[in-house]
């Protein structure tokens, strides 16, 4: 049983999260903090009949300190969504300093507990976070998580979409590998547990991949200025705690892609830096979870040529991406 916080649980996917979360038996606390309307967000959860004891913390009488004492898993969705015609990094004006800002929280409460990054842009957001905790000597690389596990999800409902049989969604599993946006994020199809059909064309594979790929500007598209993915974001975000909660408990075999320092498993990491052919501290691949956090990083196993040419377009983006970050806590200049 574990204390979950969640920071910016008032938001489009705060809110939800949180009612997941409240959900799930394994959660005994859950706090959220927001900038505005926490009171109100707990107050309402707090009726739900299940057992998680739920608590709401604004910025006043020291509240982030207060929601995060005690804290197991931490998950940050604060921070502005994006709008059309935007890309993830357009948000790095705002929400490096406010992710930033809450790792501090983090780092000065709560160092030991897990956090895992929803926060855009995810490919530097959690470089982010790991320089704060850096700086306060208590960086954990095993204890820290990017989020990626929307794009799983997307990969498995797109995948039974082409299958024809939108049933089969929840048991399909494509690890999607690399960041979290745009060509960073690699899905690898040769490896789904249900493979596309044999006659699948290569156009096919590419729009198929370019869908998950730009999954999130459809839902921003769709949503015409009112935000980005939240419920299916929410889910997905439920769904990778889960997984770490239930591994902290000592439940063995959860694997999940998510991006993650490769320090955090020196030999599964130099592994994959080998493969990938870059020195790269940041990726996201099938990550086994224990209950110190990350047990194994594994490697991404035979990749088809089409695979290896996207695995190469996304390292130097990805590069890009985990350098601003880095620096930015290095040497802030916005
Ligand atoms: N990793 C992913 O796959 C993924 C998917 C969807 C969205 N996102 C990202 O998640 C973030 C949140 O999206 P959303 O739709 O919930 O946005 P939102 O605007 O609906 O909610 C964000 C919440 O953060 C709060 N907030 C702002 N500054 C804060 C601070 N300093 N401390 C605490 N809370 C603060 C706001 O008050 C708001 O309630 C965005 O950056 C978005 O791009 C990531
Ligand atoms: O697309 C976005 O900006 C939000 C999120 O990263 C997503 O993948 O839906």
């Amino acid at each position: 049983m574990s204390k979950a916080v969640v920071l910016g649980a008032a938001g489009g996917i705060g809110q939800p999260l949180a009612l997941l979360l409240k959900c799930n038996p394994l959660v005994k606390e859950l706090s959220l903090y927001d900038i505005v309307n926490t009171p109100g967000v707990a107050a309402d959860l707090s009726h739900i009949s299940t057992p998680a004891k739920v608590e709401g913390f604004l910025p006043a009488d020291d509240g982030l300190k207060k929601a995060l004492t005690g804290a197991d898993v931490v998950v940050i969705p604060a921070g502005v969504p994006r709008k059309p015609g935007m890309t993830r990094d357009d948000l790095f004006k705002i929400n490096a300093g406010i992710v930033r800002d809450l790792a501090t929280g983090i780092a000065t409460v709560a160092p030991k507990a897990f956090v895992l990054v929803i926060s855009n842009p995810v490919n530097s957001t959690v470089p982010i976070v790991a320089e704060v905790f850096k700086k306060h000597g208590v960086f954990d690389p095993k204890r820290l998580f990017g989020v990626t596990t929307l794009d799983v999800v997307r990969a498995s409902t797109f995948s039974a979409e082409v299958l024809g049989d939108v049933s089969l969604a929840p048991s399909i599993s494509v690890p999607v590998v690399g960041g979290h946006s745009g060509v960073t994020i690699v899905p690898l199809f040769s490896q789904s547990s249900h493979p596309l059909p044999k006659d699948f064309s290569e156009s096919s594979l590419q729009a198929l991949t370019t869908r998950v790929q730009f999954g999130g500007d459809e839902v921003v598209k769709a949503k015409d200025g009112a935000g980005s993915a939240t419920l299916s974001m929410a889910y997905a975000g439920a769904e990778f705690a889960t997984k770490v909660i239930k591994a902290l408990n000592g439940e063995k075999g959860i694997v999940a892609p998510t991006y993650v320092n490769l320090n955090a498993d020196k030999e599964g990491g130099d592994a994959l830096k080998k493969e990938i052919g870059k020195s790269l501290d940041y990726f996201s691949t099938n990550v086994e979870l224990g209950p110190e956090g990350v047990a194994k990083i594994h490697t991404l196993g035979k990749l088809t040529s089409f695979e290896q040419g996207l695995i190469q377009t996304a390292v130097p983006e990805l590069e890009t991406n985990i350098t601003k970050g880095v620096s930015f806590v290095e040497t802030p200049k916005l």
